[in-house]
């Protein structure tokens, strides 16, 4: 059996304690598995799509020959195979455990917001419908079976928005998920730049042998009301047209992992919840054919499922063409993916979803929704409004989308 992130022999620290020690720069990883918070930058990693596990592999060994201790790969990949990326092996890695339940209640002065903002949506709304309508007459001429359109919208502050801030918000709102924050400053940025987030679906984890993906697709918003979200959680169960968007992510994610796996489990989809949402939810289980085959370690493999039908579509080609073609603004890193991997194969990545780019008094937010035969281009719309609401609620915003 492996070591992984939690059992290596490391100085431990309290989840709590990396999160004030995070500072803009940093790498800073939590989910249910532990938490990573890495500085410093001992070697950069630049490599094209589909060959970066082997050179975040070759860079793993010459670091450990530099007496980097027991280094791992971190960062962030865009959307699109020509999309920035942002790997590197740190200098120095902390770890701990998951994030302690508990933090989620906020004092006065933490609820308040950062604003004031003055907010653009990128498009606006109606360009968005417009384009979900354009998409369905697409998946009705049989161009496709499905594609997942986003918006964004721009929040601009009057200072410099507080990073570390919003990081522990995020992680505060709800330390089940896989929140991050990486540095993916590119060249021209007027100030660094930071991907921030907390992303409710796991594209891929890896522990020995052992692999885990959760997709999801097919989506509620979450209700203050309980016995209304007893009835949003029937009504997304029967849903037929629910079902089949998010069978597409389903059966893509498990067809994958059954290249590399000899046993896969892949049960009927339940439906899980976050602050914010709803979401249908397969948790696909799996035993690696060959734990030492490079092709399966956990960037590897996260590769091999990247983009999965929940942010891009089916085929996969023909979505990612109507996105550039409807979709009038560059994705960037969100729809991408964030995490990491160690010299061993085991590691960790998410869907990057949930999340905003924040740069100087400017934070860009992102949300998309999975277009199939049967979806209506208002709900489409209102259920980007909902996702938006996991960064608007951390940044004081809830008001605006
Ligand atoms: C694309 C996003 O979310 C994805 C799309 C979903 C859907 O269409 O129902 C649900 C969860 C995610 O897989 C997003 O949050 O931006």
């Amino acid at each position: 059996m492996s070591s992984s992130v939690l059992t290596r022999p490391r100085p431990e620290y309290r989840s709590a304690d990396l999160l004030t020690a995070y500072l803009p720069g940093s790498f800073y990883y939590s989910s249910p598995r532990g938490t990573v918070l890495a500085d410093g930058v001992s070697r950069a990693v630049r490599a094209d799509t589909g060959r970066r596990a082997e050179a975040v592999s070759a860079a793993l060994a010459s670091a450990r020959e530099d007496g980097v201790p027991d280094p791992i790969a971190v960062g962030a990949l865009g959307f699109l195979p020509t999309s920035e990326s942002s790997l590197v092996i740190p200098a120095v890695v902390r770890r701990a455990e998951a994030p302690e339940d508990g933090h989620g209640v906020m004092s006065p002065r933490q609820r308040d917001g950062f604003g004031p903002w003055t907010v653009t949506p990128r498009p606006g709304g109606e360009v968005y419908r417009d384009a979900v309508a354009r998409a369905l007459r697409r998946i009705e001429r049989g161009d496709l079976e499905k594609v997942v359109l986003a918006r964004s919208l721009e929040l601009t502050a009057d200072t410099p928005v507080p990073v570390p801030e919003l990081l522990a918000r995020v992680v505060r709102a709800n330390p089940a998920a896989h929140a991050f924050a990486v540095d993916v400053t590119a060249v021209g940025d007027p100030a660094p730049r930071t991907l921030v987030g907390a992303s409710p679906e796991l594209l891929v984890s890896r522990r020995g042998a052992t692999v885990v993906a959760n997709p999801l697709a097919g989506s509620r918003p979450r209700s203050t009301d309980e016995a209304e979200n007893r009835r949003r959680i029937a009504d997304l169960l029967a849903s037929s047209k629910d079902r089949r968007e998010h069978a597409h992510v389903a059966a893509r994610v498990a067809e994958v992992l059954g290249r590399f796996c000899d046993e896969l489990h892949v049960p009927e989809p339940e439906v899980i919840g976050t602050p914010t949402m709803w979401h249908l939810s397969t948790r696909i289980t799996g035993t690696l054919a060959d734990p030492r085959d490079p092709a399966s370690s956990s960037l590897a493999l996260a590769e091999a499922l990247h983009p999965t039908p929940a942010v891009c579509g089916t085929p996969t080609a023909a979505a990612r063409d109507l996105i550039a073609e409807l979709e009038p603004e560059d994705r960037g890193y969100y729809a991408g993916l964030v995490g990491w991997t160690a010299p061993d194969g085991d590691g960790e990545w998410v869907v990057t979803i949930r999340c905003a780019e924040v740069c100087d008094r400017t934070v860009r937010v992102f949300a998309g929704a999975g277009i199939v035969e049967g979806s209506d281009p208002a709900a489409e719309l209102a259920e980007t409004s909902a996702k938006f609401r996991t960064l608007l609620g951390a940044l004081g915003a809830e008001e605006v989308a």
